[in-house]
């Protein structure tokens, strides 16, 4: 098993370059299967496992995709396969961003049903509501949804009951092959939705007002493989910009678009954080003395869910009482009770998290019980007294490449290391040893 060790007490200082967007690259090489002539060829690809998931994803649809460092191709020209197994979209939600490109292609996808996961239970009903409105037939059965249509999607009038990113994607990507004019209203507007949309008009589409509220789409009969650079990962980029704050560091984050990171940058100011636009970045400068603040998730340009636990990392230090209000995911706290762990003081109160600072974190054994909670227990461990050692670190190489070694350029005490499954828990050792710097091999 893998863990990553850290040891709190140092103040981070250098640069450090964000990767391309996960939550961008993964619609986009989706879109891909759309060209029906031509190759894509798509850069700024971080080299995460996600990225690694959806190629197998799309090599079971008989799509072609060849990953070379930060490039990768693909070749959607073969005849297409139309189903996609649970083995494939078991690892991550996003595979189900094939059917809206599957169904516009060829009219049939079959594609196992998602399932739950650790933030709440994510239905797809907008999805499905959008692909039905433009004509598909739609069943869900034996762990599949099915979608078909004969000859092609039409044109349709769709609003979202919330404007959800995936149900945005889906539907767009359906719609630029349909016959006629779609209109989808109370749509997503994050960045993410506006880098899919920009490759898809690169491709021969008509996609308009994308960043907006509304998304107005003129069908066209055929798309062709095209280049395009995936947007810097705003959520690294904000990462990054907690790990300089809360170790009251100077770090330049290279790549940090600040339109992008806009209610973020507005929260952390906020707490006092000194944030400056300089050249291709932003610099972050930790204060003294961190001010608490009040925050609610909501879809962009709201304060984004995807920072909630780094951000309730950075309020365990702030002076006083803060609250985050979790409201696009049901289950999006899992993380407070390893924070608790590390003597975070946290209250739950439905939807409520009531932090108070600053807490005297102390390192401890803890589990990535997502993505984003494995990141932020990493920056709590920063100024944790000890050791913090986090394990399940499978969630975090789904969206970080090189987390501790990019930490570690920065000063911090950080290693990731391969520990012995058998080896005495840290809860059986004496607190002697606990404080003392394991060597795993
Ligand atoms: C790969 C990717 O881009 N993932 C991001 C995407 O996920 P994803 O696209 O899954 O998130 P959505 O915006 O769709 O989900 C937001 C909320 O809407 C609900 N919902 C969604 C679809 C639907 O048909 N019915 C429904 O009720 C979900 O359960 C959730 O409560 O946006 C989330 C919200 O910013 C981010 O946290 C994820 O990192
Ligand atoms: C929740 C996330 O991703 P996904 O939708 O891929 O699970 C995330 O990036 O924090």
């Amino acid at each position: 098993m893998e863990k990553i060790i850290v040891r709190g007490g140092r103040k981070l200082a250098g640069s450090v370059k964000v990767e391309g967007a996960k939550n961008a690259v993964l619609p986009v090489i989706t879109a891909s299967i759309l060209a029906g002539e031509g190759t894509s060829t798509l850069k700024d690809v971080p080299a995460l496992s996600d990225v690694h998931t959806i190629s197998e994803v799309l090599s079971y649809l008989n799509v072609d995709t060849k990953i070379d460092g930060n490039t990768i191709k693909v070749d959607a020209t073969k005849p297409l396969e139309t189903e996609a197994p649970f083995e494939a979209v078991r690892k991550m939600r996003a595979s189900f961003l094939v059917m809206g490109p599957l169904l516009a292609r060829v009219g049939h996808a079959r594609i196992a049903l998602p399932g739950g996961c650790a933030i709440g239970s994510r239905p797809i009903d907008q999805h499905l509501k959008g692909f039905e409105a433009m004509g598909a037939d739609v069943t869900i059965g034996n762990g599949f949804i099915e979608a078909s249509i004969k000859g092609r999607l039409q044109g349709a009038k769709i609003y979202l009951d919330f404007p959800s990113v995936g149900a945005t994607e889906n539907i767009m990507m359906a719609a630029v092959l349909a016959e006629g004019t779609t209109v989808m209203e109370n749509v997503a507007q994050e960045p993410e939705i506006v880098c899919l949309a920009n490759y898809l008009n690169a491709m021969g589409a008509k996609v308009r007002g994308a960043g907006t509220g509304t998304i107005r789409i003129e069908g066209v009969e055929k798309l062709v493989g095209a280049e395009h650079a995936v947007i810097p990962d705003r959520i690294e980029a904000g990462t990054f910009m907690v790990a300089a704050a809360i170790t009251g560091g100077n770090v330049f984050i290279e790549n940090a678009v600040s339109e992008h990171l806009r209610p973020l940058i507005a929260k952390m100011e906020e707490m006092g954080v000194e944030i400056t636009e300089e050249g291709e970045g932003l610099r972050i400068v930790g204060p003294e003395t961190l001010k608490p603040v009040d925050l609610k998730t909501m879809p962009h340009p709201g304060f984004p869910t995807d920072m909630q636990s780094q951000m309730m990392a950075l309020l365990l230090q702030a002076k006083g009482t803060s609250v985050i209000t979790e409201t696009v995911f049901e289950n999006r706290f899992m993380h407070v009770e390893e924070f608790r762990r590390m003597n975070g003081n946290i209250k739950i109160e439905g939807r409520a998290a009531i932090i108070e600072g600053p807490s005297t974190l102390q390192g401890a054994e803890v589990s990535a019980t997502d993505l984003r909670a494995g990141a932020a227990l990493i920056l709590a461990g920063l100024v944790a007294d000890g050791y913090t050692r986090v394990d399940e670190l499978k969630h975090l190489d789904r969206g970080y490449v090189n987390f501790s070694e990019k930490l570690a350029s920065l000063g911090a005490d950080v290693e990731r290391v391969t520990v012995d499954e058998n080896q005495k828990p840290a809860t059986e050792t004496s607190e002697q040893e606990v404080n003392m710097k394991p060597k795993f091999a």
